[in-house]
């Protein structure tokens, strides 16, 4: 295994390392990974800065052969899923699944390149003989912003680290990535990185346009959130993390926006024609959805609120059931278990809360055991604590007298990536009258199905009003991730040889434009 970190088409071996663990038996692996030093993040965002005009200025299908060249390196890597398995506890199948996600969302943003429509080109045309003034020839078209910090993510080894999407999207809106590996996958991200530097090497890219900085101390991703030549980061995992990046970045001299992705317990409304149609069916999918990956998705359903009736009971009884059964699966890593062992213990030992079932118990290191609990919509109203997320598989379930106290128990709620409706016709009056308020709350509203398992297409929103992210106004799965890395310009009389290929008049790239106000 290869144990050096990327700067630009370097790999840096040497000097101080860490070590990556199996947390299935808390084991170190084989390899001795070369910590990067500040100085080495230097080095990266000074490439990286280099490399940025000739990497923006690329035609667009330049930059979708480079994507789809990423996605085959990846494919191509030999013992990426097993290197993975072993640094992350998660099975085979959900990383080659992961594997397939990842790479076909970079070859999404290669699609959505060719199309064209993400450089918003738009045209006024100049109107010499208006009156009583003429009007200029006014052009706007969106360019990247800079190079873009990406922090890896511990759950998401493939589709939310090195190549992930916060990387695609950077590099599809033009901007070159200095990337701070997860400190628990680095093996993953070697392999990763070198996937993404060959494909550079590949389509005769600026060595710049990529870098892997390595290691374990919090220092390294703040000294890349401090450099100058950051314009912006985008990060998944604690509140902590995420509001510690907030803030450097804040207090830089040029501040730069955040797209952290946080917090978020994704509550599920039940309503009564629904539980009492499908309640079992519906008790067994979720306890699938919390079980999940160990409930270590951003997505997983953490609280679930209903009115107080035998039909919620039935539908508690038969989660309560599935709960039992539930296998204690392995954590990310040591200190992700400790959390949630930790956030299980300060929930059971709530007087307001009642343990209905833990899942079942195991031997080995660092298993996540499941619980389940419930409480009243009273009491989750006047404890907020009740509301804090529980990172794995725990959820709650909220029984309420009445709608106006599901509507108050969610009127309570900080902001979520996710809200779910299990509903039927007889439930749409009592759910119309909520939506206003789901709107506020969640950056995605879903009905009948669980909120885990995000779609990576055109439409999808995955993110929210703080905790949920630090910047509500987008997302960072789906193509309009792209847009947290693009800004615009606007070009005023320009004669037309000076004009950048996607606004001249001629159209020479055959962009989608909109033209005095048309769409053409
Ligand atoms: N909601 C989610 O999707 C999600 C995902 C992963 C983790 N988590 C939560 O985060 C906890 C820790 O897990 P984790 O290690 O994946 O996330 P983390 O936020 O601790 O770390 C993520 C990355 O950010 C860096 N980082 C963290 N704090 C920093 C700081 N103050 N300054 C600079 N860099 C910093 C880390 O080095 C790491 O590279 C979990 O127990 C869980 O509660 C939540
Ligand atoms: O953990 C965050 C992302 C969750 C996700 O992508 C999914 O549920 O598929």
């Amino acid at each position: 295994m290869d144990g050096s970190f990327l700067i630009g088409s370097h790999a840096v071996s040497g000097g101080e390392t860490f070590q990556a663990f199996d947390p299935a038996t808390n084991e170190a692996l084989d390899t001795d990974f070369a910590v990067s030093t500040v100085e080495h993040v230097a080095q990266a965002c000074a490439l990286a800065d280099d490399a940025f005009d000739s990497f923006r200025d690329l035609d667009p299908e330049a930059r979708a052969t480079f994507l789809d060249t990423v996605a085959d390196e990846i494919e191509a890597t030999d013992g990426l899923v097993e290197r993975a398995m072993a640094e992350s506890g998660l099975p085979e199948a959900r990383l080659t699944g992961e594997r397939g996600r990842t790479c076909g969302q970079l070859r999404l943003f290669a699609k959505l390149l060719r199309q064209g429509r993400w450089a918003n080109v738009v045209v006024d045309n100049a109107m010499p003989d208006r009156k009583p003034l003429p009007r200029a020839d006014l052009r706007q078209r969106r360019i990247a912003v800079g190079p873009v910090a990406v922090f890896g993510a511990s759950n998401f080894p493939l589709a939310f680290s090195v190549a992930g999407g916060d990387t695609a999207s950077a590099f599809a809106a033009g901007c070159p990535v200095v990337c701070k590996g997860h400190p628990a996958h680095p093996g993953t991200s070697v392999l990763v990185g070198r996937a993404i530097q060959a494909a550079v090497k590949k389509c005769g890219l600026h060595e710049g346009v990529f870098s892997l900085i390595q290691g374990p101390a919090n220092e390294l991703g703040a000294a890349l959130v401090r450099d100058p030549r950051i314009k912006a980061v985008g990060f998944t995992g604690s509140r902590g993390g995420g509001l510690a990046l907030v803030e450097i970045a804040q207090n830089r001299p040029e501040p730069i926006p955040v797209y952290a992705e946080m917090s978020s317990i994704n509550p599920v409304l039940l309503f009564p024609a629904a539980l009492a149609a499908r309640g079992e069916a519906m008790g067994k999918a979720y306890v699938g959805s919390l079980t999940m990956g160990s409930g270590q998705f951003c997505t997983n359903p953490g609280v679930v609120v209903g009115l107080d009736s035998p039909d919620l009971d039935s539908f508690a009884q038969t989660a309560a059931d599935a709960l039992v059964e539930a296998q204690p699966q392995v954590m990310l890593t040591s200190g992700i278990h400790a959390n949630y062992d930790k956030g299980v213990e300060l929930l059971s030992g709530q007087s307001s809360v009642e343990t209905l079932a833990r899942g079942a118990e195991g031997t080995g290191c660092n298993r996540g055991r499941a619980a389940l609990f419930t409480t009243t919509g009273k009491a989750f109203i006047d404890n907020p604590e009740l509301a804090h997320e529980v990172f794995g598989a725990a959820s709650i379930i909220v029984k309420c007298q009445s709608f106006e106290e599901v509507r108050q128990v969610l009127a309570g709620m900080e902001g979520q990536l996710t809200i779910t409706l299990q509903l039927d016709d007889a439930d749409q009056e009592e759910a119309a009258k909520l939506l206003p308020l789901m709107e506020r709350k969640a950056g995605r509203i879903l009905a009948n199905g669980w909120p885990t398992g995000v779609e990576v297409s055109y439409a999808m929103v995955h993110g929210g009003p703080f905790p949920a992210t630090s910047d509500p106004r987008t997302t960072s799965v789906g193509t309009a991730a792209i847009e947290r890395f693009l800004r615009p310009v606007c070009y005023q009389d320009l004669p037309d040889a000076l004009l950048p290929k996607p606004v001249k008049h001629g159209n020479p790239l055959g962009l989608p434009r909109t033209v005095d106000g048309e769409q053409e």
